[in-house]
């Protein structure tokens, strides 16, 4: 009895919490587009915009870092400025500064500790190459990847910069005439790279490093891809992906946590972090971990307005057709990245590639070194035209002109997408970003991702991503990384945007009710469903026992596999896991939400795209959710 009147107090409980996130999502809404509003007074104003958002160190008794002392920053007329200006030109061939390098390189040189948060390839390296190469002595280096260091030390060297690196592989030459270098006067290397576990580990090193602090000789230092010091920011750098369920934490993020003996050791030398995605929390964590007292956070706006962001949804034959189509048509002759799920995916798809006509290899972590190196340079000096890749090609990866990055499978995260996509346009010009949604893909991924923390978490906000059919593309991912965001600067550039209103609100309760019947009916006769084997249960195919008991839907295939994504989402599904010692198994059983479902007066709504059926489609889909037969749906104005 007290457990029914604690289910019963549960059901008016999520009945209530129902309420209340319909309630949010209408004041997000309208917060965005008071937001907009404001923006565009505010241009009035002001005259002019300037969309960076300086914040402070977040506490309360201290005033922020202003939009005015940012402008300060912004200044050229510092005493290093004719200096500064003269080496971009001169050593590093460039005209002009982007957002926020001129303001983070004047703090750097005014001695300020900073984190600079600013997107994948928007030009972070300059913020601390630069200064190093205005300053007498070096700037100490932290980079997670030695192949990152090897690729920026063959850009440096190209333009004569000297710079020199430390890691596990260096020669014991090479090594000691990088410790006399360090204690030199006239400092013959201006930069000098060296992984975190070198600090960790090298007690010579420190102590060099020591000597030369007090010679004046140690000018700054720079941590690259801050986040790793997090744990939270951990998960989020990309590692490669395999089926195994067991991720032990590698020993970079343990030595990244050991990076605050630096501002301990050498308080007066300015630091500077360095990251393409960190949330403000992720940062607070790197700045105690760093034991950096009192840093400005330069944040950059996050979104790339070049990049055209598009979801399709992978029909049954898969997406390498497609993707074959979109190559020799639409990127005809141009660069390009597709990103898959497997090293097994890699090879799989760049043979079908291959045998399309498309000049393609495959890209993954078990390949030689030298292999990965030779397809790298093939790619990047356009001898193949696309690199099929898991997330291993990623990191130092630096190439201007990409046109496309398709995603044959989805991402884990958002972070992720985030990165990788953005490895598009950046020159600046448009490039799309196209992530190819399937089903049995979620899963997939799902298992493999069994281990991390948040990885369900994020798995499914990306998958929320693709799902959705009415936020702006960018308007979604701004949201995820706490920006605020103004609809109208996505300019059309994502599929949402440029096709406007095309999608319908649809009562589901009806199916919600069939399926979840299914599963639970599966449950009590101890059947184990796979999501793929409740699709095709509730479609009328398999388990005959299973079959006579339910409703057989009359939902397309892709209507019902969205549906059921949609109840897994809203917590009308759960997963469960089945651990084997080779696998992981994932399995469909009813969520917390369910319950709702025998109330009468319970109703699930979903919002789904318009499609305009064309004559074959509907015959095959039976076309049950298009808009021209709403027989037994009940529209909601939108
Ligand atoms: N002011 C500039 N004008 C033109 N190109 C620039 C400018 N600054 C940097 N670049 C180029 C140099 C590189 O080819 C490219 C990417 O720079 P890089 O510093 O490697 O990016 P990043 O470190 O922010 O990205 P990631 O997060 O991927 O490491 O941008
Ligand atoms: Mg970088
Ligand atoms: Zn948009």
């Amino acid at each position: 009895p007290a457990n029914s009147e604690a289910r019963a107090e549960l059901d008016s409980v999520e009945a209530e919490l129902e309420v209340l996130e319909l309630q949010i999502s209408e004041l997000l809404e309208k917060q965005a587009s008071l937001t907009s509003r404001k923006n565009k007074l505010l241009k009035i104003l002001d005259g002019s915009c300037d969309s960076s958002q300086p914040s402070g160190s977040g506490k309360a008794s201290k005033p922020a870092f202003s939009k005015k002392d940012l402008q300060h920053y912004e200044e050229s007329d510092f005493p290093w400025s004719k200096g500064v200006q003269e080496k971009m030109e001169n050593v590093f061939k460039l005209s002009k500064f982007r957002p926020l390098q001129r303001a983070a390189i004047n703090l750097s040189m005014s001695g300020k500790d900073l984190f600079l948060v600013m997107p994948t390839g928007r030009g972070k390296s300059l913020c601390y190459q630069l200064p190093a190469v205005c300053s007498k002595g070096f700037t100490l280096v932290i980079a997670p990847l030695v192949s990152l260091m090897e690729d920026q030390l063959m850009y440096l060297r190209s333009i004569d910069v000297p710079a020199v690196t430390l890691n596990a592989s260096s020669s014991k030459d090479q090594s000691k005439y990088v410790m006399a270098g360090m204690t030199d006067k006239n400092s013959p290397f201006k930069l000098l790279y060296v992984t975190p576990e070198k600090i960790a580990k090298s007690k010579l090193l420190m102590s060099k490093l020591e000597k030369a602090y007090n010679m004046g000789l140690l000018e700054r230092i720079a941590v690259d891809e801050v986040h790793c010091c997090s744990q939270w920011g951990h998960d989020f750098r990309p590692g490669e992906q395999t089926c195994k369920p067991l991720r032990i934490l590698t020993p970079k993020y343990t030595d990244y946590k050991l990076l605050g003996i630096l501002k301990r050791q050498f308080p007066k030398v300015p630091l500077v972090g360095l990251t393409a995605t960190a949330t403000s929390s992720v940062l607070k964590d790197c700045q105690k971990i760093l034991c950096v007292p009192d840093p400005v956070t330069l944040t950059a706006p996050f979104n790339r307005p070049n990049l055209y962001y598009e979801v399709r949804v992978k029909d049954n034959e898969g997406s390498t057709k497609e993707i074959a189509g979109l190559i020799k048509g639409r990127y005809k002759d141009q660069s390009g990245i597709v990103y898959v799920f497997s090293q097994k995916d890699a090879e799989v798809v760049s043979g079908d590639l291959q045998q399309k006509g498309i000049m393609a290899q495959p890209y993954h972590a078990n390949m030689e070194p030298s292999d990965k190196t030779l397809v790298h340079h093939q790619w990047s000096s356009k001898k193949i035209q696309v690199v099929v890749a898991t997330v291993a090609f990623g990191m130092g990866i630096d190439k201007a002109d990409v046109r496309f990055v398709i995603h044959h499978t989805i991402s884990k995260s958002i972070e992720n997408y985030y990165q990788e996509s953005g490895r598009a346009g950046r020159d600046d010009s448009p490039a799309d970003c196209i992530v190819f949604y399937g089903f049995a893909d979620i899963f997939r991924i799902s298992t493999m991702v069994v281990m991390e923390n948040t990885g369900q978490q994020k798995l499914q906000n990306m998958v929320a991503y693709c799902q959705n059919v009415d936020r702006c593309r960018r308007a979604m991912m701004a949201v995820h990384f706490d920006e605020v965001w103004d609809d109208e600067e996505c300019n059309q550039m994502c599929d949402v945007c440029r096709h406007g209103n095309d999608y319908v609100t649809m009562d589901i309760t009806k199916h919600a009710r069939e399926v979840v019947n299914l599963v639970e009916l599966a449950g009590s006769l101890d059947e184990k469903m796979t999501p793929l084997k409740v699709c095709d249960t509730w479609m009328g195919k398999g388990n005959a026992k299973l079959r006579k008991m339910i409703t057989v839907t009359i939902l397309s295939r892709q209507e019902v596999e969205s549906i059921i994504v949609h109840l897994l989402l809203h917590g009308y599904f759960r997963e469960d896991f089945s651990f084997t010692p080779y696998t992981t198994y994932f399995y469909l059983k009813v969520g917390r939400k369910a319950p709702l479902l025998k109330n009468e007066s319970h109703c699930v709504t979903m919002k789904m795209k318009r499609r305009v059926p064309t004559p074959s489609s509907e015959r095959q889909s039976g076309a049950a959710l298009s808009v021209n037969i709403p027989f037994f749906f009940f529209f909601f104005p939108v």
